[in-house]
């Protein structure tokens, strides 16, 4: 399964094409949606979300509600277009005077994507590296959980820190955790501690200023031996944190424990092999992953999350045809994404599970590749 993504923020829209989704498996718009509006939610976010209302548009691959087998196309208009329609017409408009672009923001593409394409205005950079992206990943996404859910496979995240307020780690189990994130803001499953993070984005919100965090992401009911050892590459905790990394602002990755586990004995962290009706851990320290494969344990993937670039009160940098120093750019901005984020990392990994899965028991047909499945887990029981 292979996926391509297009669009810019302020365009007309963001469009994907997925191949290899196999037929027969029961797709709807709405299934798509429900993800797309959690992505738009989030205590932090601004003003362009009062705008968009994003809602998505199958256009191929698709008939009475089940896959075909063929590409699937997937759209997203871009609502607030229509009042960037000059800025961003596609034909030229010779006349037309707006405001070009010339101070990038620390933090952002601007600067060196500027320097990379040789722009001279930085609007052309920003509107393809804005997270704005992020909303036709999350569609994708949706579409990969639709394959995952029919073989018994669920993603959820949630959060554990927004700038300097951290919930520590949980021991709730997955599904407490589904039911406790869903009054949250900010998707924490301690009420109290997810007040105080609401408290610490507004007080960053009136400074000016903008806030990071971890986001934890979980997988459950996967089955062991997905992934390999044998070639670096074909790891797959090491295709996820490749993936985590390519979601914007997402500048660390970590399995598991591994902030504890890298201060601890080995015999404080491994995780001990016991068997009960098949090979299990007694821990999940390593958050389901040994040697690049799954070993049957729920997936705990972290990601840490820088805040956001633009800043109301804009820190100094550089224009880029004076040279001078001077404040950087600022249109309008999100104080806190990552609620958000979050949202987004689920579907990257359920697009890095979906596809591995797909890898290893390649299938034209849904029903076959539900067969399959379900002969691994048996065979994994087995041995
Ligand atoms: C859902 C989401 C929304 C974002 N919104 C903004 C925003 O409003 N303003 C901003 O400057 N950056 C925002 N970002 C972060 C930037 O897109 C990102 O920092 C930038 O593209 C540079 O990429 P990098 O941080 O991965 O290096 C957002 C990120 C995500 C995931
Ligand atoms: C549009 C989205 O996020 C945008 C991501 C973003 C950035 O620089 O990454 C900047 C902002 O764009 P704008 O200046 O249009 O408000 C965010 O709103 C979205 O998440 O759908």
């Amino acid at each position: 399964m292979r996926y391509l993504c297009s669009g810019e923020s302020h365009g007309p829209q963001l469009t994907a094409i997925i191949e290899g989704v196999p037929a027969g498996l029961l797709l709807t718009e709405e299934m798509i949606n429900k993800d797309l509006k959690l992505r738009q939610q989030g205590y932090g976010r601004g003003d362009r979300m009062k705008i968009e209302s994003d809602q998505v548009q199958i256009t191929s691959g698709v008939r009475h509600g089940m896959t075909l087998g063929s590409p699937i196309t997937l759209v997203i208009k871009n609502k607030d277009n229509k009042n960037w329609s000059e800025v961003m017409a596609i034909e030229p408009i010779p006349s037309l005077e707006y405001d070009i672009k010339k101070v990038p923001r620390p933090g952002h593409a601007d600067l060196v994507g500027a320097m990379k394409y040789g722009h001279r205005d930085l609007r052309n950079v920003l509107e393809r590296s804005s997270a704005r992206e992020t909303a036709i990943r999350v569609a994708v996404g949706a579409v990969a959980k639709q394959i995952l859910a029919a073989l018994g496979i669920e993603v959820l995240s949630h959060v554990l820190q927004i700038g300097k307020v951290s919930i520590g780690e949980t021991h709730l189990s997955f599904d407490e955790i589904k039911e406790a994130i869903q009054d949250s803001p900010v998707r924490c499953v301690d009420p109290i501690v997810s007040a105080k993070m609401c408290a610490h984005i507004d007080d960053a919100k009136k400074q000016g200023d903008s806030v990071g965090g971890i986001v934890q992401v979980l997988a459950k009911n996967v089955p062991p031996a997905l992934g390999t050892y044998v070639q670096f590459d074909r790891k797959l905790d090491a295709k996820i944190a490749a993936a985590f990394i390519g979601v914007q602002s997402v500048k660390g990755v970590y399995f598991g424990d591994a902030m504890l586990s890298s201060s601890s004995f080995g015999s404080e962290v491994h995780d001990q092999i016991a068997y009960d009706q098949g090979f299990i851990r007694t821990s999940n320290h390593y958050g389901g992953f040994e040697g690049g494969m799954t070993n049957g344990m729920p997936l705990v993937v972290h990601a840490m999350i820088k805040p956001i670039p633009t800043l109301y009160q804009p820190l100094n940098s550089i224009h880029i045809e004076t040279k001078k120093v001077e404040k950087s750019m600022i249109e309008r901005s999100d104080s806190c994404v990552v609620p958000a984020a979050g949202i987004v990392l689920e579907s990257v990994l359920a697009m890095e599970l979906a596809r591995e899965i797909l890898e290893e028991f390649g299938s034209n047909q849904m029903s076959n590749l539900v067969e399959a499945m379900n002969r691994h887990r048996q065979a994994m029981r087995d041995f």
